[in-house]
């Protein structure tokens, strides 16, 4: 029976693993290696117990008792803390969905990769600030990556097994989010609720601003950078409000492959599940007839200047990309608890950026783990300040 684990169960990523997992059978079809959560322990401890798992972890210290309390009889052991979440993660199991958000994906999502298997990789956040330790892990460990962020399945599947030699460029879609359409001098009073809602996409909260802000999309053009080995001139980004065309993969024989499919991540995360093979998902079939149209529009650069910083980001490389991720993290952080404003993220990010620039060592790839939570480190306290 195929053993699989999922980091960040309890979430928008998570819940979809999941829901797939029970649709195929659930315990009876795979064995449930770890789930691992935060805050939510009823959720954790209702999923481990109805997926029989061996280990159910949360992030945190001090809900142990509770998550024991929950788990009382069940037989799944209870663990807490980030020692226990990357020993979790190391268990042996032949797929692994990592589906935390942010930079505290990282160490499990390594952990994972240690012990070999599939890395279904969904925290973009780990190839942003790490892609050359992940691309290492890859190389050492034998274990596979697929991608599980929407836009990067897309360019996976329409690649098929052409040769990246082949190819011209892709293009990688955004919806816009949720500011898409206001005038730009709205902006600036915009709320954090009004900022976690989207168009298209049900997602956790954190995504579902930085795609307000394109810092989500940024990020997606350094995951494809490293994920694909693309040059940043390869990689392009087109807003499409409807988020039915993914991605689009052009040839240098004029050819364009795009993806489509209905905004449900059931599919990206089914598919790297299945991979290699196709098997049927849950997902609904596509009525372009009733959809009637699809359009397009070139990003603006004064709306979303995210963009922009992901192309210095890229150009820069080294500790750029750490820097780069944490530093909007904690704007993020600091928009969602209202101490600066919507259109304060991108500069706060982009100054911190330049002042790290100047630190020894900037511009070579961390090496270890800790040296790209060092970075990290370095990059929110000077955000935060
Ligand atoms: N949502 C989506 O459709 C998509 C998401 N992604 C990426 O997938 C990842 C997950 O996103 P999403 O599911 O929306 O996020 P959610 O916020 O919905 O879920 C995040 C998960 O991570 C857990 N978590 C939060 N903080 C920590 C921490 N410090 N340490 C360990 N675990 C933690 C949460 O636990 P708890 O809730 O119990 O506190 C939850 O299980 C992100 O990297 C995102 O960019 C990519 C493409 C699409
Ligand atoms: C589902 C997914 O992959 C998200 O990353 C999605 O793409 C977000 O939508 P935006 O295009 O608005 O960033
Ligand atoms: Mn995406």
């Amino acid at each position: 029976m195929r053993r699989i684990s999922i980091l960040g169960a309890t979430g928008s990523v998570g819940a979809n693993g999941v829901d797939l997992i029970r649709r195929a059978g659930g315990a009876s079809a795979y064995r449930v290696t770890a789930l691992t959560g935060g805050r939510n322990i009823a959720r954790l401890a209702e999923m481990a117990r109805e997926l029989r798992a061996e280990v159910a972890v949360t992030a945190h210290d001090e809900l142990l008792d509770e998550l024991r309390q929950a788990l009382a009889g069940s037989g799944v052991e209870a663990a807490a803390g980030s020692n226990a979440l990357a020993e979790a993660a190391a268990r042996p199991a032949d797929w692994t969905l990592s589906a935390i958000v942010g930079a505290a994906g990282l160490a499990p999502g390594l952990a994972a990769m240690a012990q070999g298997g599939v890395l279904a990789l969904a925290n973009k956040e780990s190839l942003v600030c790490a892609g050359a330790l992940l691309r290492g892990a890859r190389q050492a460990g034998g274990a596979t990556i697929l991608p599980v962020d929407s836009e990067h399945s897309a360019i996976f599947q329409a690649l098929g097994q052409d040769d990246l030699d082949s190819v011209k460029d892709v293009t990688i879609t955004a919806s816009g989010g949720a500011f898409r359409d206001w005038p730009l001098e709205r902006l600036a009073a915009a709320t954090v609720a009004e900022a976690s809602t989207h168009p298209n996409w049900a997602m956790g909260q954190r995504i579902t601003i930085d795609s307000a802000s394109m810092f989500n999309k940024a990020m997606e053009v350094i995951e494809a950078k490293e994920f694909f080995s693309l040059s940043s001139d390869r990689i392009k980004v087109l807003v499409h409000p409807e988020s039915i065309i993914h991605a689009m993969v052009t040839h240098h024989d004029g050819g364009t492959i795009a993806h489509l499919g209905a905004p449900d991540m059931r599919h990206a995360i089914g598919y790297a599940l299945n991979w290699p093979v196709r098997a049927p998902l849950p997902v609904a079939a596509l009525d372009l007839a009733a959809i009637g149209s699809l359009t397009f529009r070139a990003p603006d650069e004064r709306r979303w200047p995210a963009l922009r910083l992901a192309r210095e980001v890229m150009a820069a490389g080294g500790a750029a990309g750490a820097v780069f991720n944490a530093a909007k993290e904690q704007a993020l952080d600091d928009f969602i608890a209202s101490r600066i404003r919507f259109t304060d993220m991108a500069p706060r990010v982009e100054a911190v950026l330049s002042a790290l620039a100047a630190e020894p060592g900037f511009g070579r790839d961390p090496d270890s783990l800790d040296a790209v939570m060092d970075w990290d480190a370095l990059a929110r306290r000077k955000a935060a300040a």
